[in-house]
């Protein structure tokens, strides 16, 4: 069936080549922006898009440049992939291009949201949106941590009891960032057993967005198990740690909405989408690229040991909050994280246009952007921008680390760097993220040296994207590692 697939694309993509190349013929090259050939009214785009979206936005802009219209079956969209031109969008007015197409869409697909969209959309951004702002910005985001690292620590040296066996880095950079961060939020009411469920699921979104069956089923039973598990958590209705203002604002917001029922645990898995499927992406991917870089391995750990010393032990540095360790001696670090996020993510949200509108660029070009029109920024395409980033496919762990540092800023500042949105709808969880994110590579580089679990292996494979990702780098291979304490940490 797959073959049948793989030629079936093979073939209409040769096909959509020689009508590009005939079409280019017949093409204005004034019109602006230009349209991409189509064989079979968009069908034929959309069959390829679904199939890998990277390869398809990459072969359009060769033929067509950074701006340019597509259909993908019966979409119409205009593609913008130049870093001043995404910031137009970004700015955009939420009324003249609203991203309500993609909530409705990721709500249903993540969630089954169907008939219940407006309610659950209209509780998320009316009430848990100021929450995640109040809590989770550089002010007070120390206050809502504060338990984290202590918590994390605690769960990776439980994970990682039996150094005999090999472990899937995968679970060790996931599983116990996920129960950490979901208990520090959420109160120590909340399930801690649906890691796995929630992996399921998080790992059929790329085909559940390509309306491919492949994972319908175990996805399917996962969500199920996850939505009665946040059911019994709501219906609990309490919250034990209450100091923490986050999980008691949570908990209040059901209780006002007196929503407790499917609906709320629908809400509660969008949330909790949003706030790890990027996160432990990157924070697998970031212990993978430095492995592949023994070179910045070293260093970055370097950095690490130092900054645990001059705290005194590690206990006493996973003590100190995001303020402590949003610092230039953990320069090497941050910049690491960031080089992570610039070579997985791949485009932002789409939005889809309200009404007739001209979008002004900032070089004061007009777009003409049609009711209907989605607009979508293809932020890959910035990021391996050859003129701005030298050897763009490359991880290169101190990219981010050369310009002077400055606390609450990130690090990627005066870059065109989207990976965390920007303006209007920037990343509310982004200050929550990098901390965390830090806080797991601090943890195992200075406690553990990484072995490949083969024996013979003579170095790390770095694992493959996936055709069909979209937003963050999918991948379906894991990384198996056999840890060793550090010399320093005989009695883990
Ligand atoms: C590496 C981790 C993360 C990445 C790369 C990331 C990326 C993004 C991006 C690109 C957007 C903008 C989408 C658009 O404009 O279309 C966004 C929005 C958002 N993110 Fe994140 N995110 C991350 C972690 C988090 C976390 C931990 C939270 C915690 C709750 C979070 C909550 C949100 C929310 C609520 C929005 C919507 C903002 C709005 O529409 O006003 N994110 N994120």
């Amino acid at each position: 069936m797959s073959s049948f697939i793989l030629v079936g694309a093979y073939i209409l993509r040769k096909l959509a080549d020689i009508i590009a190349h005939i079409y280019s013929y017949f093409f204005d090259a004034s019109r602006f922006p230009p349209q991409v050939p189509s064989l079979l009214a968009g069908y034929d785009n959309g069959l390829l898009y679904v199939l890998n979206p990277y390869a398809f936005l990459s072969r359009c802009r060769q033929q067509c440049g950074s701006i340019y219209r597509v259909s993908l079956g019966s979409r119409r969209l205009v593609i913008i992939s130049s870093g001043d031109d995404i910031s137009s969008v970004f700015s955009a007015s939420s009324q003249l291009l609203p991203l309500d197409a993609l909530h409705r869409e990721m709500y249903y697909i993540v969630a089954g949201v169907k008939t219940n969209y407006a309610y659950v959309h209209e509780v998320m951004i009316r009430d848990l949106y100021p929450l995640v702002d109040r809590c989770l910005s550089p002010r007070s985001l120390g206050q809502t941590t504060q338990t984290f690292g202590p918590m994390l620590l605690s769960g990776i040296k439980n994970f990682t009891r039996d150094h005999s066996k090999p472990i899937s880095l995968m679970q060790l950079t996931n599983e116990p960032l996920y129960t950490a961060t979901n208990l520090v939020l959420f109160g120590s009411t909340f399930p801690t057993d649906t890691y796995k469920d929630f992996r399921t699921l998080n790992k059929s979104v790329p085909y559940r967005v390509g309306r491919t069956l492949l994972h319908y089923w175990p996805s399917y039973a996962a969500r199920m198990r996850l939505l009665k598990s946040f059911r019994d958590y709501l219906q609990r209705g309490e919250v034990n740690d209450c100091g923490d203002k986050f999980s008691r604002g949570f908990m209040q917001t059901f209780k006002d909405n007196n929503i407790q029922s499917l609906e709320g645990a629908q809400l509660v898995l969008i949330f909790l989408w949003a706030l790890h499927s990027n996160m432990l992406g990157n924070s697998f991917f970031s212990l993978s690229f430095l492995l592949g870089d023994p070179n910045g391995f070293a260093r970055v750990r370097a950095e690490i040991d130092s900054a645990v010393e001059n705290f005194g032990s590690l206990e006493a540095l996973l003590q100190a909050g995001p303020d402590e360790l949003d610092d230039p001696s953990f320069k090497l670090l941050t910049s690491a994280i960031m080089e992570t996020m610039r070579l997985t993510h791949l485009h932002i949200g789409i939005r889809q246009a309200n009404c007739d509108f001209d979008l002004k660029l900032k070089d004061g070009k007009m777009i003409s952007i049609k009711k209907g029109e989605y607009v979508l920024g293809d932020i890959h395409a910035v990021h391996m921008d050859g003129t701005v980033f030298s050897d763009p496919e490359t991880f290169v762990v101190d990219r981010f680390a050369q310009q002077p540092y400055r606390r609450k800023h990130l690090q990627t500042d005066g870059y065109p760097f989207h990976a965390l949105g920007g303006g209007r709808h920037a990343c509310k969880g982004r200050w929550l993220a990098v901390y965390e994110i830090k806080v797991v590579v601090i943890i195992l580089l200075h406690l553990f040296d990484f072995n490949p679990a083969e024996e013979n292996s003579v170095g790390w494979c770095l694992p493959r994207a996936h055709p069909s990702s979209t937003g963050i780098i999918h991948t379906e291979d894991d990384i198996f590692v056999r840890l060793s304490p550090r010399q320093a940490e005989k009695g883990l």
